[in-house]
């Protein structure tokens, strides 16, 4: 498991390109057949890929890293799949997932292991994990089960549908929370006006992105904003003081997922447009 370091906003303005893109960016996360993992210390979330082809892939690492004898045994787990239909088992219960549809696994599950239904067409298992202090049952929820609300218009080229899946009003957690946002087509920002929330970091994952499309990914504090060009399946880490928005060269889905002190999707400090350097 790869590990990121927590960081001052003071130390992060001295950065380069290539500074900002070890501390932040995460360029790979679905590997054919592997479990890849990074745990950030900024509020210990664990950003991962699983992605099964031809063999099922298990939640593991090196327990000596967590300090338990299983995966989940002090954590919970958020499960969005972005491939093809595939099916993830919790302690023997097969529970299936289909593009864009998501699974809470509370914490205590001692076994989970995902497979993809057709290695033609893969899974991709994108898993947000943060630590937890009490078991909550393991919930499915589709796009049409999710909260959901309409944000922004095409002329402000932002006309987006955000689905809330893990939340205080919706999947029960300890403290993750985690969610996806799909633009129109036409329409290339997100978050913007942009907003912090010093209560909880957060993590990105864009998808949905043609090859050769990118999206220029804000973060910094509101006064001190840099930028990192991400490109598909891509994840990006935001520290609690930072903004996070993004605008791309088409439009894309992404999953936003956060961990911190409370579950409020809605408890946000909104960054005025005049503000933002
Ligand atoms: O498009 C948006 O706006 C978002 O999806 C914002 C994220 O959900 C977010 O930053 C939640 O705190
Ligand atoms: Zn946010």
């Amino acid at each position: 498991m790869e590990r990121r370091y927590a960081s001052h906003p003071n130390e992060v303005k001295q950065f380069d390109t290539e500074r900002l893109r070890k501390e932040f960016h995460i360029p790979v996360l679905f590997k054919q057949d592997e479990l890849e993992l990074v745990l950030t210390h900024e509020d210990r979330l664990i950003i991962g890929g699983a992605a099964p082809v031809h063999k099922p892939v298990k939640l593991d690492t090196d327990m000596k890293e967590l300090g338990v004898s299983f995966f989940l045994e002090r954590r919970e787990l958020g499960i969005i799949n972005i491939g093809g239909a595939g099916s993830v088992a919790v302690d023997g219960t097969e529970y299936s997932l289909n593009n864009k549809e998501c699974l809470y696994v509370g914490m205590g599950a001692e076994e989970v292991i995902f497979t993809s239904a057709d290695p033609g067409n893969p899974a991709k298992f994108y898993l947000n994990s943060a630590p937890a202090h009490q078991t909550f049952p393991t919930a499915k929820a589709t796009l049409e089960e999710a909260d959901s609300s309409a944000l922004g218009d095409i002329k402000n080229s932002n006309d987006r549908v955000i689905y809330r899946f893990i939340h205080q009003k919706g999947i029960q957690s300890a403290q993750l929370v985690m969610g996806m946002t799909l633009l129109k087509e036409g329409n290339m920002w997100n978050t913007m006006p942009a907003h912090t929330h010093p209560r909880r970091m957060e993590a990105y994952l864009y998808f949905d992105l043609p090859e050769d499309a990118v999206v220029i990914h804000l973060m910094g504090e509101p006064s001190e904003t840099r930028h990192i060009v991400m490109r598909n399946e891509q994840a990006v880490i935001s520290p609690s003081w930072s903004i996070h928005s993004g605008v791309g060269t088409s439009n894309y889905t992404f999953i936003w997922g956060m961990a911190g002190d409370n579950k409020r999707y809605d408890d946000m400090d909104p960054v005025s447009m005049k503000d933002l350097k």
